[in-house]
């Protein structure tokens, strides 16, 4: 071929063919349902030049991979790597880790933590091992406390490791709003921050349409609680399926990670609710990661907006912390 190539073309930097490296290379660990539909969404955002798949179940990794480079010509043709070995992974600039551990008969959550915990030993030290200047974005359930441990097992800088925390649910929150309003959800803002689960919090003293605070036009006004109960449910629900086949694909949880990811790739300094160390905000005094308004770029986080808080939703905060603190330090890590 590379006879027939030379016949072909004059390449007029014949190394650069072969040696080129990667500028904006995503690794997605975990190939399943979540992060089928993020690498479809990775690849339809256009912001990756090569895309690295690890899974432990080969079979599946190379079926998922040979479907996604035969529709190559509609999504631009990054190339596509695979394999079950880290190195495949070398120089990537973002690692995002969808790896979903199944709970068996009988088990209780906690030992469910331990063999994902187990699972991260081996995975989150290969990643910082082939991409030590990476971000590392934690995808897998339960995220805020999988976060806290890839952050401990990388030795990576807090900015560096990053949790999808509330950013699907801000933007399922924004939507339904925007139903509800008839106006569309990108002139919406408002956001959920705290523990991905039933505890999120649900800031509707920041909630505004193009700058009109919802709360300033009816001071009385305490937020549209069936709205807030709803997406409540659904974090819940999605927590509570977390460790069990979920049968359906998770196209915003894809669509979300997608954004993430571009705001990091191409250093767009937007604000999403994603988990960050939140050690010395809101009170917390505890090493834990949960989801705040955060800047991404570059960096990862490159800073944190100071968000002012109502007192119940700063107690509702605090409250979640407590408990992932308890958690974060049973883990002894
Ligand atoms: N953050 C969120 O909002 C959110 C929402 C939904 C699901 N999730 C989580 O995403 C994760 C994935 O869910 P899913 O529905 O895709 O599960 P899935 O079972 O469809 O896929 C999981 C994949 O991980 C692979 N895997 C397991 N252990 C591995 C290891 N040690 N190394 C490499 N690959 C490994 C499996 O082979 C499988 O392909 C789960 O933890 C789930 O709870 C998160």
């Amino acid at each position: 071929m590379a006879v027939f190539r030379e016949s072909l073309m004059l390449d007029l930097n014949p190394e650069e063919v072969t040696a080129t490296r990667a500028r904006s290379k995503v690794t997605l660990v975990g190939i399943g349902q979540v992060g089928v539909a993020c690498t479809v969404s990775i690849l339809q955002a256009n912001v990756a030049d090569e895309i690295a798949l690890v899974d432990i179940r080969e079979e599946k990794l190379h079926r998922e991979a040979a479907h996604l480079q035969h529709g190559g010509l509609f999504l631009n043709a990054p190339k596509i790597l695979v394999d079950k070995d880290y190195s495949v992974t070398a120089n990537s600039r973002l690692c995002a880790v969808a790896v979903g551990v199944h709970l068996r008969e009988g088990e209780s959550k906690h030992t469910l933590l331990e063999r994902n915990v187990e699972a991260f030993k081996y995975i989150i030290p290969n990643l910082a091992k082939y991409s030590p200047d990476a971000v590392l974005l934690i995808v897998s359930n339960p995220v805020d406390i999988l976060t806290y441990v890839a952050w401990k097992l990388s030795g990576f800088p807090k900015h560096r490791v990053i949790g999808t925390g509330t950013s699907p649910n801000s933007a399922s929150f924004r939507s339904l709003l925007s139903e509800k309003l008839q106006i569309n959800p990108s002139n919406i803002q408002g956001y959920i921050i705290g523990e991905l689960g039933e505890s999120s919090v649900a800031v509707w003293s920041g909630t505004n349409v193009a700058g009109v605070s919802l709360q300033d036009v009816d001071p009385s006004w305490d937020g549209d609680q069936e709205l807030t109960r709803q997406i409540q449910r659904n974090i819940a629900d999605s927590a509570k399926e977390a460790g069990s086949l979920r049968g359906e694909t998770s196209w915003a949880l894809g669509l979300s990670v997608a954004n993430l990811v571009q705001a990091i790739l191409k250093n767009l300094r937007t604000i999403h609710c994603v988990s960050t160390l939140a050690t010395g905000l809101h009170g917390i005094e505890d090493e834990i990661f949960l989801s705040l308004p955060c800047i991404l770029g570059s960096c990862g986080v490159c800073g944190i907006l100071k968000q002012p808080l109502k007192e119940t939703e700063t107690r509702q905060l605090r409250s979640s912390a407590e408990r992932l603190g308890a958690i974060n330090k049973e883990l002894r890590l």
